[in-house]
């Protein structure tokens, strides 16, 4: 090694799935490592770095970290791709199948992204989900560690997949959604299994996507540390029992409640760095600041649900008639069906009487708004861990994947809302909201915001995640000879 070389920072690689809810994790742990003064080349997508260069400031917000740079890759799918609801999956075999070969040749046609001031990769970190890096990682000798980017109850169930097939829960068609599911250790009496990953719900037991999702899941062992996006005092039982089978786990989150604590301890501004792919719509936070406290309740399903014509006049109508005040947001792609007929004509008056509608909503900003007393959620692991963080209780719907067993986390296990799953009816989701923000608003606001508390406690100076994030900042630069 050039002595000029030997002493530049340790330079990491930073590799998410190229969809919102990755890359917003991922983009807290490049935030993490350029406070410690790494350098970070986060990978994007041609496709969301165009959408990132045209709606957000971005690329503005992360100057002031100067170790950050982004390098771009095809995804592999075409510009018209939807990228979302039935087809997000094809995302997934888009990225193993196109952008990791891909990846492998710019990574040797580019020495490893070095550059001047800028040493070879020290390590990757990949989403847990791309097995090429472990493939690339290997041949090469690179360290990499994996980022799981969904919680660690999500993770280990779908690392118990086998357990639950030889249990004969998979498929489970036969035996009932309702049948209680006791072969995962930590979860035994929580789950039915109605509350498993989506993947999980199948009628043949060689399903493609489950086996998929679960030998993707099997392979994080390669890597030589698992991180995941979570924090003790959330999942202590779940991380004992992965703990066994990862060799070295970091729990450093929530990520977003880290960085802001990391940014005022370096006195820096801790506004949020966001990087949306639809254009941020802040006039909603100037109609939140005209309601009263804890009056709202804030509805999103993320950035990948899709919902039908008949189950968003659902949704309406069990919002309308709860008479809660609500902030809706509908991105322009998440209705099914003809585009002239995305929002009814009768949705966008009721709205106007009773709340506020956006494509694309600062959602940090919002849950951490004095208006807000409740989040209906699609229960993606971000926007969970944001209400957390918020002390804001939840009205769970999850759509698929993950959110099954966060909702069932959120209801049973935390104990901050309810988990509406399977159901799309005008009088459940009226009750729930009533429930919710009315009948038992003081008992979910009090457990909401104990455990608020606990995030930050984890995530500030002496707090597990803090702790955590400090080790693995010495692992990585263990790597440098
Ligand atoms: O108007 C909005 C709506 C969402 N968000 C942000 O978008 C992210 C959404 O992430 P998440 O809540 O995790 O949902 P998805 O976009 O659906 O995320 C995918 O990725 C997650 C992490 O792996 C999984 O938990 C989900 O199941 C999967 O669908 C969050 O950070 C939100 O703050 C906004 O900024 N504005
Ligand atoms: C598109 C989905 C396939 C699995 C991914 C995932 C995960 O298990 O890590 C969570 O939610 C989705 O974004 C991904």
């Amino acid at each position: 090694m050039r002595s000029e070389e030997s002493k530049l920072p340790p330079h990491v690689l930073i590799f998410p799935l190229p969809a919102q809810g990755h890359m917003n994790s991922m983009l807290n742990l490049a935030q993490l490592l350029c406070l410690s003064d790494f350098h970070v080349t986060f990978v994007v997508s041609e496709f969301n770095h165009s959408r990132l260069l045209k709606h957000t400031g971005t690329h503005s917000a992360l100057k002031k970290y100067p170790g950050f740079r982004f390098q771009t890759i095809p995804d592999g799918l075409p510009e018209d791709h939807p990228r979302a609801g039935e087809r997000a999956m094809e995302i997934v075999w888009s990225v193993l199948k196109f952008t990791g070969p891909c990846f492998k040749k710019m990574m040797v046609e580019q020495e490893l992204f070095s550059s001047a001031g800028r040493r070879p990769v020290t390590c990757i970190i990949a989403d847990g989900i791309l097995s090429f890096a472990a493939d690339f990682a290997e041949e090469r000798g690179i360290p990499l560690i994996y980022f799981r980017t969904i919680s660690a109850c999500a993770f280990w169930a779908y690392f118990c997949t086998d357990r639950l097939v030889e249990a004969n829960h998979i498929p489970y068609i036969e035996n009932g959604m309702d049948e209680l599911v006791e072969c995962i250790p930590g979860m035994e009496g929580l789950l039915r299994c109605r509350d498993l990953p989506g993947f999980c719900r199948v009628d043949d037991p060689n399903d493609r996507n489950l086996w998929n999702i679960f030998n993707l899941t099997s392979q994080s062992v390669r890597a030589k540390a698992l991180i995941l996006n979570t924090f003790e005092d959330l999942e202590q039982p779940i991380l004992s029992n992965i703990l066994k089978h990862v060799p070295r786990l970091y729990t450093i989150g929530p990520g977003n409640a880290h960085v802001q604590s990391r940014l005022r301890e370096d006195k820096a501004d801790s506004s949020t760095t966001s990087a949306s792919l639809w254009p941020e719509d802040r006039s909603c936070i100037d109609w939140l600041n005209t309601q009263n406290p804890k009056s709202v309740i804030y509805i999103s399903f993320g950035s990948i649900t899709t919902v039908s014509r008949e189950q968003l006049l659902e949704f309406w109508h069990g919002l309308v008639n709860s008479q809660q005040r609500f902030l809706w947001v509908m991105r322009p792609d998440s209705v099914m069906g003809e585009d002239g007929d995305r929002i009814p004509v009768e949705l966008e008056r009721a709205t106007k009487e009773n709340g506020y509608m956006v494509e694309w909503a600062p959602q940090e900003e919002v849950l951490n708004h004095p208006a807000v007393g409740g989040f209906f959620t699609h229960s993606g692991w971000n926007s969970t861990l944001e209400s957390i963080v918020a002390g804001v209780p939840m009205i769970c719907w999850p759509y698929f994947a993950d959110q099954m067993i966060n909702s069932r986390f959120t209801s049973e296990v935390w104990k901050i809302g309810l988990d509406i799953k399977d159901i799309c009816d005008r009088v459940v989701i009226e009750n729930a909201v009533r429930e919710l923000m009315e009948v038992r608003k003081d008992e979910f606001l009090e457990k909401a915001n104990n455990l608020a508390r606990l995030a930050k406690l984890a995530s500030s100076e002496g707090g597990s995640s803090y702790n955590n994030l400090n080790g693995l900042v010495e692992y990585i630069e263990s790597f440098i000879i």
